[in-house]
């Protein structure tokens, strides 16, 4: 006879990241959200037994955030009530539980002036950077910024590319195409507005990322850099670290449910990394005033 009896107990799925995109019409609407849901009730003989007939997955918990998020998520209250409810009403040994999220707002990203339909930046989410490089006289200034996370629902595909014996990517003719965006830009002039130019940049970055049809990270990218090139003469190039922040459609079909590109799982890693120089044609390329800023090529 053993003395060891089992204390509080709760166990569940953590860190559920699911999206869910309205999209009944051509202004999309995300709600993007981390939940965790841990389960509380009779569980002892899952511990002590090794017998799991009262054990629901963890899995299964993930799979019921997936298939409730289906229905729509108003607000995070409303829909970790209905985890509460639906587990609780199911199974007579489960007695309460724990259900916990983190939403993630999103604001429109403006292109014109004008709110774009499927084209979204994380509100204050960026980081300003900026470097001076002295040289003797010569002052070399870059400015930057990171973590500017950005996402569109629509207006994105990856087709067309090499595909090996161990290629099993399927193409996809809408993606989500979501990033961190991580850039420097080098000056080539001392003398400037600098806020007002930083506020420039980021608001052509945003345009650039929203206004044309993706068709690979590596585009958009460069499309990026191409307009704060074009509209800022006091820019000779910009260096990019984007990763590429996958999100796969969620499989609901076992669970009767349609999923036309509504609800996605947000994968956190392994991500694509995607990075490159965009220069100005003819430029003095200035090598020195990059050494020692790491992670970028
Ligand atoms: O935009 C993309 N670029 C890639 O190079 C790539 N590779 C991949 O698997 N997915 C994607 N997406």
């Amino acid at each position: 006879m053993s003395n060891v009896i089992l204390g509080k107990n709760q166990y569940g799925k953590a860190e559920v990241r699911v999206v869910r995109v309205k999209r009944d019409t051509d202004r999309h609407e995300i709600a993007d959200l981390n939940v965790t849901s841990q389960l509380r009730g009779d569980f002892e003989t899952v511990h002590t037994e090794g017998d799991n007939a009262h054990c629901l997955p963890t899995d299964t918990q993930k799979n019921t955030v997936f298939a409730f998020a289906k229905k729509g998520i108003s607000s995070p209250e409303d829909f970790l009530l209905g985890l509460a409810e639906h587990f609780t009403s199911g199974w007579d040994w489960i007695t309460g539980g724990r259900w916990e999220a983190e939403q993630y707002s999103w604001d429109r990203i403006l292109v014109n002036g004008e709110e774009h339909d499927h084209s979204f930046v994380r509100n204050g989410s960026e980081t300003r950077t900026a470097v001076v490089v002295g040289d003797g006289d010569t002052r070399t200034v870059i400015g930057g910024l990171h973590s500017l996370t950005v996402l569109k629902s629509t207006g994105s595909e990856f087709v067309g590319y090499e595909k090996d014996k161990y290629t099993t990517l399927p193409e996809a003719t809408d993606r989500i195409l979501a990033t961190d965006v991580a850039v420097r830009w080098r000056y080539n002039t001392t003398d400037l507005d600098w806020n007002a130019t930083y506020d420039s940049v980021k608001a052509l970055l945003l345009e650039g990322f929203a206004e044309k049809h993706s068709t690979a990270l590596q585009q958009t990218l460069f499309q990026m850099g191409e307009k704060v090139l074009n509209a800022h003469p006091e820019i000779d190039e910009l260096k990019f670290s984007m990763p590429n922040k996958h999100h796969f459609v969620v499989d609901l079909e076992p669970f009767g449910l349609e999923n036309p590109n509504e609800v996605f799982f947000a994968a956190d890693r392994p991500y694509g990394l995607i990075e490159a120089t965009v220069q100005r044609e003819g430029a003095a390329l200035d090598e020195k005033a990059w050494e020692g800023i790491a992670g970028f090529c």
